[in-house]
Parts: C-alpha cells; sequence; structure tokens
C-alpha cells in the first residue's frame, strides 16, 4: 500500500485563499456585536429557542456555493454528490436543482432519491456487499450506473436486467494508492475490502465477465481512496493507474471506455488555519494527470466523474447544544451538553477535531482551557478536548459546533435511547425544519413488546 501526501487538512502553498470560507464556518456564519452568532442570516440563539437543543442547522446557500463551485470548477465531468455525508429529502432536492449527479451506497439512500424523483439516470449505485433486493431496486429504477465492487454480484446483477436493456456499469478498482485522515477511511490500498483488485487479478476477471454479460455495459472504471484528503497528489496517482488500466482493457479487448470516476474524498477545514481540497486546484491538477497519462498512451481523455459528499456538506452545518453541566474534574473543567456521541460519532471512531464557540451572549471572561463532552455514558463521550472557552461558561449556555455538516446527522445513532435530533435548514433570513426531531414516541415504536 502507498500512503501519499499529509493526512489532514493543513494549509499548503498551492491551497487557494477564497474558497468560500477559509475556515471551519459555513460561508454564511456572521458573529453579531451582542455576541450571539447568524447563519443564512438567522440568529442561531433563535434557532436554539424554537427548534430546541441539541439541532443541526444546515446553510442551503454554502451547499448551493459549493455545488455551484465544483460545477464551475469541472465543467466537463460529472459531479455527484455523496449521499453518505448527509442525505435529507431537502438536501436531495438541492443537489438535483444545482444539477449534480447523486452517489447512494444503499437501499436506503435509493429510496429516499426516490421518494423525491431524483432523476434515475443521475444516480450512481455502489456497495461492497449491494444485497440482491438492492440491486433489483436500483435496476427497477433505472439508475444510470451501479458501480461493482466485486465479482460474486456480476451475475447476480446480469440476471436482474430485463431482456433488451443494457445496465451501465462501472468497476471499482483499488489503485493500491490510498490517503485519508484515518486508518478507517483509508479505501485505496491492497488489503482493505473495498474494488477489485489488480494484484489478485480480481479486476482482470471482473472486466472478462462483465463484458460476456449483454445485459451489462462496461462504461468505465471507478476508484475511491479515501476520504478527507488535503492534498491532489494521491488523486492525481489514482488518476494515472486508472488510466493505466483503461488502456490494459484497449489493448487486451480493443475496447476504449468513455468513463473514469475518481470517487470523493476531498478534505474540509476542521479547525482554524487548515483550508479545504480547492476544487479548482483538484480540477486542474487531476485533469492534467489524466490528460498527460492519456496522451502517452494514445488513449482519449475519458469524462470524469467526482463523488465529493464532505466537502459539500460539512462546511455547511453547525450543531447546537445547551449546557447543561460545568464540572471541574482533577485538572480538567468539563462542560457537559445535551448531546454527544449519538449525534456526533466523529471524535470517538477517529479523534477528529472540532471548531466551537460559545454563542448567545457576550462574555467578557478570560478564556480557560475546557474539554466538551457528552450526556453518553461513556468516558470516550468526548465533542472537543482541550478547546478554549471563556471561564463563566455555565448550564444554560449555547454551543455551536462547526462543520459538522458530514457524517453527523448520516451516523447518529439513538445510543442509551437518545432521540436524534432535526435538521434545520437556514436561508435568506429564514429557518425552516427539514428533518424534524425524534420523539422518545419513535424509539419505542418499533418494540414490540413482550
Ligand atoms: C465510493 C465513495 N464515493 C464518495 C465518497 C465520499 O467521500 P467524501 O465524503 O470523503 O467526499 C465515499 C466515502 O468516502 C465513497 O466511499
Ligand atoms: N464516516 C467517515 C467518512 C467515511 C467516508 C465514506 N466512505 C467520516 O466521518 O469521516
Amino acid at each position: 500500500m502507498r500512503l501519499i501526501g499529509r493526512e489532514s487538512a493543513t494549509p499548503t502553498e498551492q491551497d487557494q485563499p477564497g474558497w468560500l470560507s477559509p475556515g471551519p464556518w459555513t460561508s454564511t456564519f456572521r458573529r453579531t456585536a451582542e455576541g450571539d452568532a447568524t447563519v443564512g442570516g438567522v440568529s442561531l440563539r433563535n434557532i436554539a429557542g424554537r427548534f430546541g437543543t441539541p439541532s443541526y442547522v444546515v446553510d442551503e446557500t454554502d451547499v448551493r456555493r459549493r455545488c455551484r463551485a465544483y460545477r464551475a470548477a469541472l465543467p466537463d465531468a460529472t459531479v455527484a454528490y455523496a449521499a453518505k455525508a448527509f442525505l435529507c429529502r431537502a438536501m436531495a432536492d438541492w443537489v438535483r436543482t444545482e444539477g449534480l449527479s447523486l452517489d447512494v451506497c444503499s437501499g436506503g439512500e435509493l429510496a429516499l432519491a426516490r421518494s423525491v424523483g431524483f432523476p434515475a439516470e443521475r444516480i450512481i449505485f455502489h456497495g461492497n456487499a449491494k444485497t440482491p433486493h438492492e440491486l433489483h431496486d436500483a435496476v427497477d429504477y433505472g439508475v444510470g450506473r451501479i458501480v461493482l465492487d466485486n465479482v460474486t454480484e456480476i451475475a447476480r446483477l446480469a440476471v436482474l436486467v430485463p431482456l433488451g436493456r443494457r445496465q451501465k456499469v462501472l468497476l471499482r478498482i483499488t489503485p493500491d494508492v490510498e490517503a485519508g485522515a484515518h486508518a478507517a477511511i483509508r479505501t485505496g490500498g491492497e488489503g482493505q475490502k473495498f474494488g477489485l483488485s489488480l494484484v489478485t487479478g480480481d479486476a482482470a476477471m471482473a472486466v472478462n465477465q462483465v463484458l460476456g454479460q449483454p445485459g451489462l455495459e462496461l462504461a468505465g472504471l471507478h476508484c475511491h481512496i479515501g476520504s478527507q484528503i488535503a492534498t491532489v497528489e494521491p488523486f492525481q496517482e489514482a488518476a494515472r493507474v486508472m488510466v493505466r488500466q483503461m488502456a490494459r482493457i484497449r489493448d487486451t479487448y480493443g475496447l476504449v471506455l468513455p468513463e473514469l470516476d475518481l470517487g470523493g474524498g476531498h478534505g474540509i477545514a476542521y479547525l482554524p488555519g487548515e483550508r479545504g481540497l480547492d476544487p479548482r486546484h483538484f480540477a486542474a491538477a487531476v485533469t492534467a494527470a489524466v490528460r498527460e497519462r492519456c496522451a502517452g498512451l494514445g488513449l482519449p481523455v475519458p469524462r470524469l466523474t467526482v463523488e465529493p459528499g464532505r466537502a459539500v456538506s460539512g462546511p455547511a452545518g453547525i450543531t447546537l447544544y445547551r449546557v447543561i453541566v460545568v464540572k471541574r474534574q482533577g485538572s480538567t473543567t468539563f462542560v457537559a451538553v445535551d448531546g454527544g456521541m449519538s449525534d456526533n460519532p466523529r471524535p470517538s471512531l477517529y479523534g477528529a477535531q472540532y471548531t466551537m464557540a460559545l454563542i448567545g451572549r457576550r462574555s467578557a471572561a478570560v478564556n480557560r482551557r475546557v474539554t466538551v463532552v457528552g450526556h453518553h455514558c461513556e468516558s470516550g463521550d468526548v465533542i472537543a478536548e482541550d478547546v478554549s472557552m471563556p471561564a463563566d461558561v455555565h448550564p444554560g449556555d449555547l454551543i455551536a459546533v462547526a462543520a459538522t455538516g458530514a457524517y453527523n446527522h448520516s451516523m447518529a445513532s439513538t445510543y442509551n435511547l437518545t432521540a436524534r435530533p432535526p435538521v434545520v435548514a437556514v436561508s435568506e433570513g429564514t429557518a425552516r425544519l427539514v428533518v424534524r426531531r425524534e420523539e422518545p414516541a419513535d424509539l419505542l415504536v418499533r418494540d414490540v413488546g413482550l
């Protein structure tokens, strides 16, 4: 396995300042003189008052700006938003109306896309263990591309395609290039569960088998090397490996594949001073690498697809918590809030770090170091360790956490039978509920009793 590039989003010389918001807060975030903050022109204190805490706030304007920035940076490519980062009907609609495609990776995500009539041709269906039922639903809806991850699902899919139809497929190849902020989210190397290995021969076998299925059309190759990647080099390297494989297929079968999907994984800023991967920089560097390698191999340049998830929704999200308890224990001051690892499991899963601010009032107190924790029954239930907070922080205060728009709502759980927070969308001075708060009754509804 070749691990390329840095593992977190720190500034580089190539990074272009001004890619929307340079820091971790969403691009419409503003502090007010009274110590409050607004997003999309709406006071966060008012949102907390109206919708309660904890609440996820998502900035529609910022999401739309990010969609547009991707389309502008890659006008000749397909930009597919990776739904796993954050999906609800409103989000699917924003993405659809901004002209993006949608990457889904489960029957549930497909069902949501279908429920809002997301154009089937613009859906890419993923998964390393798609059930026959999921494959059936994907074919039934007529999704544009199914990404085959293993040899087993080739025949399984082929029998589901109605006679006279051809299902476009991509083959997910393991380029043996990986990068990403944590081992658990590096997905491009040999020895992890995703994709078809070039080393074992599975990739070559899969090409052969797909070409033998009249109901399947091999449209191209796919790879996804990891997530929260801050530099372009790993993407360039993966692109070169993939183009080489496309040339091999041309040499073996005389078939020129028209598409190359390079997955997602673009990093964002979580802390002040960090910068996300700028799509303009990504586009310039990666298209140059593809063009150069294609020219060297005498291959036409394929149509590119990218699948950013975090980079579209992550910076647009803020989580609001209410402080419940402030407690000094040993040398640590714990600020305990009304949420935690059930609405944000990322610190405990990946050691992820976040930026936060006391909002809703102005404090004249000096700052001190505190650890913000949740209300769950684990000492690892930490939202942010050793962060700066006004020394007079007290129960009833509001805390806003930046850059929680990706992999927070989508990874939330009901641990300790905690109801999951609502999602409040803000735009142009108005706030509206797009996902309601889970109620205790929701938590009991599946429990059929004794
Ligand atoms: C196949 C695929 N595409 C896209 C993504 C989106 O990743 P990110 O949110 O890091 O852009 C993922 C998740 O890492 C993925 O597995
Ligand atoms: N869940 C991960 C990202 C995984 C990306 C999906 N392949 C995170 O929160 O960073």
